[in-house]
């Protein structure tokens, strides 16, 4: 029998045995998607910075530098040093750390950012400038002819450098298709590294994202990086699809800090993409880390985790239903997408309340080491379940009516014995 050859979209399969399609994975036809090849470009140190809580001293940036670094993104993306001295420090600091990822910071598309931004030492430097009809009336002000001669200008003088130039267009989708084409078309013509879009105020959809970095990729040869802002709740789903499209690279940041509320969240993605390529995943990205890398910037921030965060939400593995308990503890792919071992966590059966059933408590009285029949199981547990009809329990109650339980019926076998 021939050895079986595993494809990245393709399940771990034993040898000779028929290989199975991941229904979660890239169609393995579509040779456009870039969903088994994606990086990230880790903005929590800039877009972060926008979130409303906001505010990274020096030693705090270098920390979650190093975290982000560890955890394996491929880029850092900074504020702007021509935000403040502050920033432009903290940039040259980042730069200096020798990390594997690469640095990159972020500016408007003008050549005195551009001049403060080159001289930090930075990787790579990210311009962006609106281009929809809205910024361009009252943010900026300017035409399309000029985005285009400061975008040359800017662009020539980063490459200058010799480091990486990534060109953006904010607010792509509200922006005049072909406007946007063009000016991508001229962008990368004199060599960018990168284009990107930004769906800024969130608006965008999953089939208006696929179309736009499809269309874009059949006119520029450089690679596309996708923003997504999360105003709809679409930012995870449009970062997915801009792969499918063809997009390589995503902006994230730790728990999807940002202006507003925020953007496609690191964790959200690394749930979404390891369902569709575990083996690319977790080659690339301590998993394990996310929870330790969460905490660190949810306690800079003074925010909690929220409780269905993907991942690391405190329910995120936690079955409660009586079906879905029995289903969990038979086989946890029944009910679970992504294994939490991947992430160096447990999932927990929470057996104690009135939506529990017998499968549950049974698998509680195994754990207490007590010997019940499957018939004493159900008993216990209709008591249990009296008891969730009259108020919340705790675990304590439920180990208490059953040992309790459990004695009861060892004291009726020894008063049969007596008798
Ligand atoms: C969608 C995004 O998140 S883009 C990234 C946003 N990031 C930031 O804003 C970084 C933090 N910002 C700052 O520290 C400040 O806004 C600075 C230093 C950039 C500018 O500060 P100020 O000079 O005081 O200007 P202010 O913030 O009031 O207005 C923005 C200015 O940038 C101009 N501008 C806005 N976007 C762009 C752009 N992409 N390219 C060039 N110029 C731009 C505006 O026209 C305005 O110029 P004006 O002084 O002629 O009015
Ligand atoms: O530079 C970019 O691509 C995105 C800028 C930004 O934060 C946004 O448009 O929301
Ligand atoms: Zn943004």
């Amino acid at each position: 029998m021939p050895p079986a050859t595993v494809d990245s979209a393709f399940q771990k399969v034993t040898e000779g045995v028929q290989v199975k399609p991941n229904p979660y994975g890239p169609n393995p036809h579509d040779f456009m998607s870039n969903v088994s090849r994606f990086k990230l470009i880790e903005s929590t140190l800039r877009e972060g910075e926008q979130f409303a809580n906001a505010f990274f001293d020096t030693e705090k940036k270098i920390e979650i530098a190093k975290a982000l670094d560890d955890f394996g993104v491929d880029y850092i993306e900074l504020t702007s040093p021509a935000a403040s001295e502050q920033s432009r420090l903290d940039c040259e600091a980042i730069c200096k750390l020798g990390l594997k990822a690469k640095i990159l910071t972020h500016i408007r598309c003008h050549m005195d950012d551009a001049r403060i931004a080159v001289a930090t030492g930075v990787d790579g430097v990210d311009v962006v400038i609106g281009t929809s009809q809205f910024l361009r009336e009252y943010s900026h002000g300017k035409d399309m002819n000029y985005i285009a001669k400061s975008a040359i200008e800017v662009i020539e003088f980063v490459k200058s450098h010799g480091i990486e130039i990534r060109f953006s267009s904010e607010d792509s989708f509200r922006s005049d298709l072909v406007d946007l084409l063009n000016i991508y078309r001229t962008v990368d013509k004199i060599g960018v590294n990168r284009v990107g879009i930004a769906d800024t105020v969130g608006c965008a959809n999953p089939r208006q994202v696929y179309d736009l970095v499809r269309t874009l990729k059949s006119i520029v040869s450089c690679e596309i990086e996708c923003h997504f802002h999360n105003d709809t709740g679409c930012a995870i789903a449009n970062a997915y699809t801009a792969l499918e499209a063809g997009a390589t690279f995503i902006d994230v940041s730790v728990l999807g800090i940002g202006e507003r509320n925020g953007i496609t969240s690191l964790g959200g993605l690394m749930a979404r993409m390891i369902a569709a390529d575990r083996d690319y995943v977790l080659s690339k990205y301590k998993l394990h880390k996310l929870r330790d890398l969460e905490n660190l910037v949810a306690e800079s921030v003074q925010i909690n985790i929220p409780f269905n965060n993907p991942i690391t939400g405190f329910c995120a593995f936690t079955h409660k239903a009586g079906i879905h308990a029995k289903a969990i503890l038979a086989n946890p792919s029944t009910y679970e997408i992504l294994d939490p071992a991947d992430f160096g966590l447990t999932r927990y059966i929470h057996f104690a309340n009135r939506l529990t059933g017998w499968n549950a408590i049974k698998s509680r009285v195994d754990q207490l080491n007590l010997a019940l029949t499957d018939a004493q199981c159900k008993e216990v547990t209709t008591k249990i379940k009296a008891l969730g009809d009259i108020r919340p329990l705790n675990i304590d109650d439920v180990d208490s009516i059953i040992r309790e339980y459990h004695a009861d019926q060892n004291n009726e076998i020894a008063a049969a014995i007596q008798a």
